[in-house]
């Protein structure tokens, strides 16, 4: 499902450091967790799978795909194929139901509009009375569905997830991690979440871990 080998990253016109990662693979269904410390580039890692971003070496497979070759017109067509994205910030549009912004999917990659594929997504997801309701009327719990929800529309084959516990209580962790590991196996897609939460790794004993910007503590 997923190969890195020697892939480098460095932001045009930064000053800082390169993110350098490590030789990393993941079969088909199983989880992985990229650790490290604030600002070691997880995220920056998480959009290079997604094909938002490209390395400037190495070899990056993803689903059969190697996604240094793709132009950027079919970056996104690969990525609307193939990836959800749960993003830290979960980015609801406030002025949309919470049916319509799990469509956003559906928009966002040129598709047909499937409201009862919606609706039923969303049922899987204990949401099924909300579908006409707005984000603002939902918990941070429930908001947090509606996103994976919409990031689990269009069947990814990979679900990519950034910082799903920041600012949850061990209880809504526990919930979070359960879902995310749950709705991945049910709809066949491989996990990978970026975290500096110790407790998504006591959660997924089972993850394959890769660590970026290990520090000497860490080391230790
Ligand atoms: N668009 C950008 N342009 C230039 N530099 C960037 C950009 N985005 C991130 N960076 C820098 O790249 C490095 C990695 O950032 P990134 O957001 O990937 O880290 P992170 O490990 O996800 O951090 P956190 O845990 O705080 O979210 C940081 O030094 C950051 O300042």
């Amino acid at each position: 499902m997923l190969q890195i080998s020697g892939i480098t990253y460095r932001y045009p016109n930064a000053t800082g450091q390169q993110l350098s990662v490590p030789a990393f693979s993941l079969a088909r269904g199983e989880h992985a967790v990229i650790l490290g410390p604030s600002g070691c580039g997880k995220s920056t890692l998480l959009h290079l799978l997604a094909a938002i971003l490209t390395p400037q070496q190495g070899e990056l497979r993803v689903a059969g795909t190697d996604l240094r070759t793709l132009s950027p017109r079919a970056a996104d067509a690969w990525r609307g194929s193939t990836v959800g994205f749960l993003p830290q910030k979960l980015a609801l549009v406030p002025s949309l139901s919470v049916r319509e912004n799990v469509l956003m999917a559906a928009y966002a990659n040129g598709r047909h509009a499937d409201r009862t594929r919606a609706d039923a997504v969303l049922e899987a997801l204990g949401l099924g009375e909300k579908a006409n309701a707005k984000p603002h009327q939902l918990s941070q719990g429930q908001q947090q569905r509606v996103a994976i929800a919409r990031a689990l529309f269009n069947h990814p084959a990979l679900l990519l997830a950034d910082e799903p516990t920041a600012n949850l209580d061990d209880g809504a962790c526990a919930v979070a991690i359960g879902l995310l590991t749950t709705q991945a196996e049910q709809n066949g897609a491989s996990l990978v979440i970026a975290t500096h939460d110790a407790r998504v790794l006591a959660a997924l004993p089972g993850a394959n871990l890769l660590r970026l910007g290990r520090t000497a503590t860490e080391a230790e």
